[in-house]
């Protein structure tokens, strides 16, 4: 009954990633993958499945309090299968409009009745029902505690609510929260190695995509619909490569030239690495390390894919200096291993898999790594310094830190590359800070340093 392969209905196969996401801690985007790729659901309900699952993450801290308001049974103690059916329930009742109550209920009920039995049923049945009855008023938690209420009704930890409201104030706060349940554009890079952006547009517009030019980069695209990305021949023909607008820019401040030696030191599963490959026109050499064989292999795939010999892989832990390359370098990256606060639209489960003190501990290997990183430049060398998060702790108090304690190096203004960064005036200080609710793309931080000594 619960075999995978007779999973032909969406909401049961999105009722099937829930459960495995929940049983096995495992990450939403891994999962939804691998049980798709089981099935031969149409590309429109493929998108149905993946509107539900994200739908339900983002939006689980309020579904679930609504739940423990209506359930007799403590939220614990329900089944995870029933869990899920009510959450997937709510998720529709609540968040999707063309989607009329009775069908949210009838079939959250069906799926009841296969994954539960009858009894189960009567209590799904009865607690959507009531939700359906009920004024929005009592769907979200009082208003007066302010921390409280946004923490429930845009479902994210309260520490990340406080700790943005100190920071960025109320409004600014709310924004964000908002803009963190949407769901993100699909951006993608041309690989200028092979084609130019005008041609690509033409070969995806041939295919029904509907493209639009990426106004942040020269080489971005950006996807409207599009499912199933990695089954498309131009991708497999390395034609593009996935990659925020915002992670693109990052290569841009690095400015390699051609023939130079870079160093990345962090670069799994190669996203900026192998657009640093591009920029440098496939000449000099990129040393491309991580620390886990898994992701180098990752890095290793889009190399070959995009047709790229300039990089060279090494399994090497960035928290260890490499004598042998001190003062080698023209170019450092360091894109640091991060509480990825800049990105949680496109990875809810981060809301759920952090907590503060994660956070707190991040910063101190963050940098180790950037000491170690300054240690491969050349005199007049650059290093960037890059997060995918909007946490100043991580990002600018780190480059304050390094600079302190290494009166060899300075940050230097960033050059920009299209109007969008002109209007970021920090630039000019040295550093870009992007935030998904300002600047539609994700949360970045990067920042220039030369050593000039
Ligand atoms: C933000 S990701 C890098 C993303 C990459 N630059 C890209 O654009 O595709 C950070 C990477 O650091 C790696 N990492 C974490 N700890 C590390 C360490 N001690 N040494 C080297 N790499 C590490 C992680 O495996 C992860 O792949």
């Amino acid at each position: 009954m619960k075999n995978q392969d007779s999973l032909e209905n969406p909401r049961e196969v999105a009722l099937k990633v829930l459960y495995k996401i929940d049983k096995n801690n495992a990450y939403s985007n891994i999962c939804l993958k691998k049980i798709l790729n089981h099935t031969s659901l149409k590309p429109l309900d493929r998108a149905f499945v993946t509107q539900l699952v994200y739908g339900v993450i983002k939006n689980k801290f309020r579904i679930d309090w609504i739940i423990s308001q209506f359930s007799n049974t403590p939220i614990k103690k329900i089944s995870p299968w029933v869990l899920n059916i009510l959450r997937l329930g709510i998720y529709q009742m609540l968040y999707l409009d063309k989607i009329p109550q009775s069908a949210a209920v009838n079939e959250s009920v069906k799926l009841g009745k296969k994954y539960g039995h009858k009894r189960i049923s009567g209590f799904i049945n009865g607690i959507l029902r009531s939700i359906s009855r009920s004024p929005q008023e009592i769907l979200q938690p009082d208003k007066k505690d302010i921390v409280h209420f946004l923490s429930i009704y845009y479902s994210h930890p309260k520490w990340m609510v406080e700790k943005w409201i100190k920071e960025y104030g109320k409004d600014f706060t709310i924004d964000l929260l908002k803009k963190n349940n949407e769901a993100p554009s699909i951006s993608v890079r041309t690989n200028t190695l092979k084609i130019s952006r005008e041609r690509l547009i033409d070969l995806l517009q041939k295919e029904d995509i509907v493209t639009k030019k990426g106004e942040w980069c020269p080489e971005a695209i950006i996807l409207e619909n599009i499912s199933n990305i990695d089954k498309n021949k131009y991708f497999k023909e390395g034609l593009f490569q996935v990659q925020d607008q915002s992670s693109m820019l990052v290569a841009h401040v690095l400015n390699p030239k051609e023939n130079q030696l870079v160093i990345d030191v962090c670069a799994a599963p190669g996203g900026k690495t192998t657009h640093i490959a591009q920029k440098m026109n496939n000449t000099g050499k990129i040393i491309a390390r991580d620390i886990y064989d898994h992701k180098l292999s990752l890095i290793k795939q889009n190399r070959d894919r995009l047709g790229i010999s300039n990089i060279i892989l090494e399994k090497y832990n960035a928290l260890e200096v490499d004598s042998d390359l001190i003062g080698q370098a023209d170019r450092v990256l360091l894109d640091a291993p991060c509480s990825g606060l800049g990105i949680i639209r496109r990875k809810p489960d981060l809301k759920w898999n952090k907590c503060f003190n994660d956070i707190k501990k991040i910063t101190i290997l963050q940098y180790k790594m950037l000491e170690n990183a300054g240690k491969y430049l050349k005199k007049g060398g650059i290093l960037v310094y890059s997060t995918c998060t909007i946490n100043p702790d991580e990002n600018f108090n780190i480059v304050k830190k390094f600079l302190n304690k290494n009166s060899n190096f300075k940050i230097v203004p960033i050059l920009p590359i299209c109007e969008k960064m002109e209007k970021h005036k920090e630039i000019e200080e040295g550093y870009l800070q992007l935030f998904p609710n300002i600047d539609f793309v994700d949360g970045f931080f990067i920042s220039k340093i030369q050593r000039f000594q």
